[in-house]
């Protein structure tokens, strides 16, 4: 896979109709940033299966948001990695701030869950990010420090996975760190994973990325893509954003 990563987040968003424009849109545009670009859309569990069949033959693939950490089993509710493949996903986000938020996802949940997508052949996406406070308390490098130690699994480079920096604070916030703040944080990141023999993995960054901002933050030194939220729900925005990669 050559290019940035461009990776859609619709987070509890989409039903079938809307769903499947929206693939259907996202699928007749990425030809034109195919060259620089590689588009992945991140649709809820209950549409990607017909999001997927969407992209089918194109070049933009399909991920699921999260997965349970166990293979199969009496977890009522839960999807596995192994669903997750069968619907058509190659990708699946991993311990996301909301998901670390709302369902209590500790680095070592996180860490399972990334070995059970390795065991489906799926690249996680490993999200790791500080809250303002941590921020503000100067903590910021020590928190993802620790997040992302703690979330990587054995053979992570190797099944080609990926790491997200999403600072918690610029999510659908509208608010976004400065350039040099994020190429502050994504230097550090490069830095423990080569430290760890894991230079060639992937760091996006995410947190209200938009068409307008799109340009100079891909262009900071180590961001390798971005994971994009709101802007994923509009194609025009979201295939803007792709064409803005360098
Ligand atoms: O959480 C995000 C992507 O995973 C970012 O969301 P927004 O782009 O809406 O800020």
């Amino acid at each position: 896979m050559a290019g940035a990563l461009i990776v859609g987040n619709w987070k509890m968003n989409g039903l079938s109709e809307t769903a499947r424009a929206l693939a259907r849109a996202v699928r007749d545009g990425a030809g034109t940033v195919a060259d620089r670009a590689c588009l992945v859309l991140c649709p809820p569990a209950t549409v990607l299966a017909l999001v997927a069949a969407e992209l089918n033959g194109s070049s933009v693939r399909a991920g699921g948001q999260d997965c349970h950490h166990k293979a199969e089993g009496p977890h009522t509710g839960d999807i596995s990695a192994a669903m997750l493949k069968d619907a058509g996903a190659s990708f699946v986000i991993l311990g996301h701030s909301e998901r670390r938020a709302d369902h209590g996802e500790t680095d070592a949940i996180v860490a399972a869950k990334a070995r059970m997508a390795l065991r489906f052949q799926l690249r996680p996406i490993v999200c790791v990010g500080e809250t303002l406070a941590e921020r503000d308390r100067g903590a910021a490098e020590a928190v993802v420090e620790t997040q992302l130690l703690g979330s990587l699994p054995e053979g992570f480079a190797e099944a080609q996975g990926i790491v997200a920096y999403e600072p918690v604070w610029a999510i659908g916030t509208g608010r976004t760190p400065t350039r040099d703040e994020i190429g502050a944080m994504h230097r550090h990141i490069r830095r423990l994973l080569a430290e760890r023999e894991m230079a060639a993995v992937p760091i996006l960054y995410g947190g209200s990325v938009k068409p307008a901002n799109a340009a100079e933050i891909l262009a900071v030194p180590d961001v390798g893509g971005v994971l994009v939220g709101g802007a994923s729900l509009i194609a025009r925005d979201f295939l803007a954003i792709a064409a803005a990669a360098p």
